[in-house]
């Protein structure tokens, strides 16, 4: 009975708070669905209900109520950022260019020889992916996770990347009880857990013997993540000027659980970014012949048989640049839209005032296909990034690097830029110099390319099926 009477009084006072909620909210002008305004659980059903449909539905919101749109109750979307800044500067990702390349030959001779092991052409997706999982992890840890090793490029690790990462939404909105029986429930689900939780464990490891190898952290050649992490706060706890406040931050820094959870950070935030930009590219290369041609035009001439540019000479390249820089505009970054806090005071958006303390978030993919901002937005077009015409006064610029915000801008952008564009360079100039890649599935990719939204794209459709040779020089 008392129960009864606690839940129906807990009960009344969420709708009553729902209602005032509701009628009082100062972003009450903004247009928007009404359910949406209310609870998290309108967004909630395209993310898991919907699998990633977010961004789909944020399309029809945005024809339907104009440029602003309240998408929930307050939506709309340090010193370890700058340790792990300095850790991807420009400076260390060039100082670990032999390693990145590494991954690279080994990636091109698994694709060299697929055909004689396996009798069938290669799918090129999940070559990328493993290709990326291997070279981050190369980079950052002391042993790279070696996906490239498994047969067919099915290692599970990259195999149950789409049930894997449902997980983010799952995670967002359930309780971690209701998550475990869920999982178990499902075992699609269960078995991607155990490929993201082997991964974590891995990393753990990795932080466990990293510490206990304490002397060698002091050593140069040491570069792992957690080598540099570990050593770079212990110099900055060591130094005399340090505040009793500062050193409270870095202690928390120093914590295992944080650390580990900054290796983990780096692993699913720099694979499959760098993986969907190679997808994209690569796939519109494959069915626009006479961009693929420029392109290795442009390398054989840069790149003698006998020599190997670094990356420094291949960013001189300008149609590389451009293939890489489209690239990355069709392939988005991430399309979730990113979270941002308006404040201290209002912010101007689209010529309408937004409150203070309002999260405001819009996904790169409304940017990219902008037609104000690049013409004929869907169309893989590198020429678009060359010979740019001169602005005009009082007009948008057109293809401009601006808006080009596949890593973010501002204090909040990718860390992780520098190594990203250093992979894209050598990923795509090795591949294209030393392979021809014989599409057999061309009837496939013709269309739209569409993708599922898991905070960073799952490209839908077939994937390239290729038969690689290697291209006489
Ligand atoms: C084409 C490749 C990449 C793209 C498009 C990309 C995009 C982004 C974007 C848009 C963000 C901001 C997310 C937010 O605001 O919450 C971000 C954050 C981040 N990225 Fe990247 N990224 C790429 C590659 C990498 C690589 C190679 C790494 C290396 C580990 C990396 C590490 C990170 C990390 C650690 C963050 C979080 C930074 C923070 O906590 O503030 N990213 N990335």
């Amino acid at each position: 009975m008392f129960g009864t009477f606690t839940l129906i009084l807990l009960g009344g006072v969420f709708v009553l708070q729902g209602l005032s909620y509701l009628f009082r909210h100062p972003l009450n002008r903004f247009p928007g669905p009404r359910l949406a305004k209310w609870t998290s659980w309108y967004r909630a059903y395209y993310d898991l209900v919907g699998q990633g449909a977010w961004v789909r539905q944020l399309e029809i919101l945005h024809a339907r109520y104009g440029s602003i749109v309240r998408v929930g109750p307050n939506e709309e979307a340090a010193a370890m950022r700058s340790l792990l800044a300095s850790y991807f500067s420009r400076r260390a990702v060039i100082r670990r260019e032999t390693v990145i390349r590494e991954k690279i030959l080994k990636f091109i001779s698994r694709l060299k020889s697929f055909h004689i092991e396996y009798a069938k052409p290669v799918s090129l997706n999940r070559a990328l992916q493993s290709a990326s999982l291997d070279i981050l992890t190369s980079v950052i840890f002391s042993q790279s996770f070696n996906v490239l090793d498994s047969p067919a490029f099915e290692h599970p690790f990259v195999y149950h990347r789409k049930t894997s990462v449902l997980n983010i939404w799952i995670t967002k909105y359930l309780p971690t009880p209701v998550l475990a029986a869920f999982t178990r429930l499902i075992p699609r689900i269960d078995l991607a857990k155990d490929a993201v939780v082997k991964q974590c464990n891995i990393i753990r490891k990795e932080f466990e013997i990293t510490q206990s190898d304490s002397d060698d952290a002091q050593a140069d050649s040491n570069n792992t993540l957690f080598h540099y992490l570990l050593r770079r706060i212990q110099e900055l706890l060591a130094k005399p000027a340090t505040s009793a406040t500062t050193s409270a931050r870095l202690e928390e820094l120093l914590k295992p659980s944080r650390l580990i959870g900054e290796g983990i950070n780096a692993r699913f935030a720099g694979a499959d970014t760098v993986a969907n930009a190679c997808i994209v590219g690569v796939r519109h290369l494959l069915i626009n012949s006479d961009i693929l041609k420029r392109l290795v035009e442009e390398l054989d001439n840069a790149w003698p048989a006998e020599s190997e540019p670094s990356y420094e000479e291949l960013e001189k390249l300008p149609y590389l640049t451009a293939v890489i820089k489209e690239s990355l505009r069709l392939s988005h970054g991430v399309v979730s839209p990113l979270g941002r806090v308006v404040g201290p005071g209002e912010a101007v958006i689209a010529g309408e005032q937004i409150p203070p303390g309002t999260n405001v978030g819009i996904s790169a993919t409304f940017v990219h296909l902008n037609p104000e901002l690049f013409p004929d937005p869907a169309k893989f077009k590198p020429e678009r990034w060359l010979d740019r015409a001169p602005r005009v006064e009082n007009t948008t610029e057109i293809n401009s690097d601006r808006y080009l915000v596949s890593f973010s801008r501002g204090p909040r952008a990718c860390v992780g830029i520098h190594l990203a564009w250093c992979e894209l360079y050598l990923i795509f100039g090795m591949l294209f110099r030393k392979l021809e890649l014989n599409l057999v599935n061309v009837q496939d990719l013709h269309g739209p390319l569409c993708f599922d939204d898991f905070f960073t794209p799952i490209f839908t459709g077939n994937p390239p099926l290729v038969f690689v040779k290697e291209r006489e020089s």
